[in-house]
């Protein structure tokens, strides 16, 4: 088990920019965490801070109650935006010499770079220059020098980008299990769907802010719950007033009624019966917003 990655009212600006203002989150080992937001909301900011490749105006990160020094930051495994490899270098040789950096003797770092690069699918280009290799491969090879030096906690930015479907399969199994050997795992990315499948927890950032944090279902069953019901008259506004009925939107062109309601009030039978008088209920359906939605709503709040 390692300490959790504690980041702590950061404030960075550029100039007259404001790129953060009290980015405040942890990140639990075990947990893999979703940090997602618009171009230029900060997740890259961030994530160099955690790193130290940048440093910040004010706030602190820690992993538990240590500051990150430099002995610690060379137990994190980091995969920058800008990737960083040597294009003109041999796959096996940069890996090895990227685990060396880290501390690992010649032998560890040999048995590292070759059991990663089998499990990320490029063991059979080890011998090539990475200049040489697709940008897919590039990125498997950019997050085997993430994990050769077997880190006490990932920070990835945007590893899924330019992914084939299958490397998109390979690299979530990998960010699972490290989680699962009781890591903390933190990645940022803006394909929503597959943060909504992966993360244990999100944060959604905007402006340098962080939004909304928490589980994806708490994030989702927050703001209510949509009742869509097809049939009765949108016209005759049936479920105005109704106990529990947050907000009512009826799309006239669809004869759709679509309501925002309290679960801890609101009686889905009584709303059903109030539909039935008002006509035939031909769909009566119950959903949840998605993390795409939740997106929508924390970015433009
Ligand atoms: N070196 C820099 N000098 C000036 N402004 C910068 C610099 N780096 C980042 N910024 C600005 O800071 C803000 C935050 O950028 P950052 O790269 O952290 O966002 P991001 O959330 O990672 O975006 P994206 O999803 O597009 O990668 C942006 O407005 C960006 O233009």
């Amino acid at each position: 088990m390692t300490e959790p990655l504690i980041i702590d009212g950061l404030h960075k600006r550029y100039g007259d920019l404001v790129a953060l203002q009290d980015m405040t989150f942890q990140v639990s080992p075990g947990e893999l965490f979703g940090f997602v937001g618009s171009n230029g909301a900060g997740k890259s900011t961030t994530m160099r801070i955690v790193l130290g490749v940048l440093a910040a105006d004010a706030g602190r990160v820690t992993l538990g109650d240590k500051p990150i020094d430099l002995h610690t930051r060379r137990q994190i495994g980091y995969m920058p935006e800008e990737r960083g490899l040597y294009p003109k270098m041999k796959v096996g040789e940069q890996l090895v010499f990227l685990a060396r950096l880290h501390g690992m003797s010649t032998t560890a770092a040999r048995e590292s770079v070759e059991r990663w690069t089998t499990r990320l699918g490029v063991d059979q280009r080890v011998g090539d220059d990475v200049g040489d290799l697709s940008l897919g491969n590039q990125q498997r090879v950019q997050l085997a020098a993430a994990l050769v030096h077997d880190p006490r906690v990932l920070v990835l930015d945007e590893p899924f980008s330019g992914l084939d479907p299958v490397a998109v399969d390979v690299m979530s199994d990998v960010l699972k299990e490290k989680a699962a050997e009781g890591i903390p795992v933190i990645f940022s990315s803006h394909q929503l769907d597959l943060v909504q499948r992966l993360c244990d927890r999100v944060g959604i950032v905007a402006r340098g802010q962080m939004r909304a944090l928490g589980r994806v279902d708490e994030l989702r069953a927050r703001d209510g719950i949509t009742l869509e019901i097809t049939g009765p008259p949108t016209s005759a506004r049936w479920a105005d007033g109704l106990p529990g009925v947050l907000a009512a939107d009826y799309r006239i062109a669809d004869n759709l009624t679509s309501l925002r309601i309290d679960p801890g009030i609101a009686d889905d039978q009584a709303i059903l019966a109030a539909a039935l008088r008002s006509g035939p209920v031909h769909r009566f359906a119950q959903s949840t917003p998605d993390l795409t939605e939740l997106f929508r709503e924390a970015v433009s709040a």
